[in-house]
């Protein structure tokens, strides 16, 4: 049915992209599904070699090898998926089952019943079916923030269009005018297509392992080491951004301004490691209390910052007061001790065409308010920038 010459292109292909994958896998091995996604290949250059075999070795044993490899194929290219996106994996019974059904109706349509087109048809069906499984689960995400999965969504779906009108390509050959001569083109047709989704997808599982450490290096630059929240450059760029925003579309903004207090005492009675320890500790009570889409970041040393868009003063005020409480009720444990930790923090609104250093910078002025006004409470900062006195109103508990 096939040519051998484009059998053998898909044969030397598929050792060339086994091998790529097996490369990107062994320098990334932390990158998910890129070990399923390997064997996949492998399992797909199996199924040239049994197409290249055909005319050397049993029947009954290329059949089932071919059958099984193409299932292989498909199904760990779906496991491979499902594991880069993080969806649960599919219980492995599954696909078992999946492999003993496929592989016991092939055996009866060569041995019992021998019918070509029968298995044929079976094996295109199911293997097109998991290949659009595939392009479903990548679709899934937010494909406009992951550009690399067009190209794989693109080519697995395809392919698995492709695969499951096969079988009606050849049947409009052997029905139609065209017959035996058509049949052959067809067969050109499926191997050249393969070979383009081949290559297509396998480009596309590169790029998606490459947008993986793109953001992984991303990750690292925009966060602090020690908490895990944005650093000060990376917090300043968001809240750019966030301003701009609120600037275009009127919407409010509000800004926090948090110190821990004494938090050179906690260093100096229970040692940095416990210091770092309590810096942690903040930044899991902070994220408790903010919702999705407030931005925090460590500005340096004990001193953080929380953007609130879309947030008045009245709510900024609020969110700070469940902090600034949350934190005082939680205090750090170490083995029998509870170490206490307060913040002194300042909240100021955005107002109109206000630049984020000048919002800062008076949400900083009201956190210092608090610090001198006796520190665990919350200010709130002047609605136009600070008189010389730097008077602030009037103070929460
Ligand atoms: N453990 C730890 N300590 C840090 C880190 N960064 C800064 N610090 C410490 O934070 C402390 C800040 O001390 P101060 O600026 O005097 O402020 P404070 O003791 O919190 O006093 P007030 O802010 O006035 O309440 C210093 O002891 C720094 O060494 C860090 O990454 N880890």
């Amino acid at each position: 049915m096939h040519s051998p010459t484009l059998v053998a292109i898909a044969a030397i292909l598929m050792v060339v992209m086994t091998l790529m994958l097996a490369a990107a896998w062994r320098f990334n091995p932390r990158i998910a599904g890129l070990g399923a996604w390997t064997l996949s290949y492998f399992f797909g250059l199996l199924v040239c070699v049994n197409l290249l075999l055909r005319a050397v070795a049993p029947e009954l044993l290329l059949v089932l090898l071919t059958q099984l490899s193409a299932f292989l194929m498909a199904w760990l290219n779906w496991v491979g998926t499902r594991a880069y996106v993080g969806a649960a994996p599919v219980p492995r019974r599954y696909g078992v089952l999946g492999a003993v059904l496929l592989l016991a109706t092939a055996a009866w349509f060569t041995v019992v019943q021998p019918e070509q087109t029968i298995r044929f048809t079976l094996m295109s069906l199911v293997v097109g079916t998991l290949f659009l499984l595939c392009a479903r689960t990548i679709a899934q995400g937010r494909l406009q923030d992951h550009p690399a999965r067009y190209l794989y969504a693109l080519a697995s779906g395809g392919h698995g269009l492709f695969l499951l009108l096969r079988p009606w390509l050849f049947r409009v050959g052997n029905h139609g005018l065209f017959d035996a001569q058509h049949a052959i083109v067809v067969s050109h047709l499926v191997v050249v297509e393969s070979i383009a989704a081949i290559v297509l997808m396998a480009f596309g599982i590169v790029m998606l392992a490459n947008e993986q450490v793109t953001l992984e290096l991303r990750r690292i630059a925009d966060r602090d080491p020690l908490t895990g929240v944005f650093n000060r450059r990376a917090f300043l760029a968001l809240l750019d951004k966030g301003s701009h925003y609120a600037e275009r579309m009127a919407f409010p903004l509000s800004v926090l301004l948090v110190d821990l207090d004494h938090f050179k005492k906690v260093n100096d009675n229970w040692g940095h490691q416990l210091g770092d320890r309590a810096l942690h500790h903040f930044v899991t009570v902070a994220q408790a209390c903010l919702r999705d889409g407030d931005v925090i970041g460590r500005l340096g040393g004990e001193e953080f910052a929380i953007f609130l868009p879309n947030a008045r003063l009245a709510q900024a005020e609020a969110i700070a007061s469940r902090l600034r409480g949350a934190l005082e009720m939680q205090p750090l444990r170490h083995g029998e001790a509870a170490i206490a930790l307060t913040a002194s923090i300042g909240v100021a609104q955005r107002q109109p065409q206000e630049a984020p250093q000048a919002l800062l910078h008076r949400a900083d002025e009201a956190m210092y308010l608090a610090k001198h006004n006796g520190r665990n409470r919350i200010e709130l900062a002047a609605s136009s920038p600070s008189p010389a006195d730097g008077t602030a109103t009037p103070a929460l508990p």
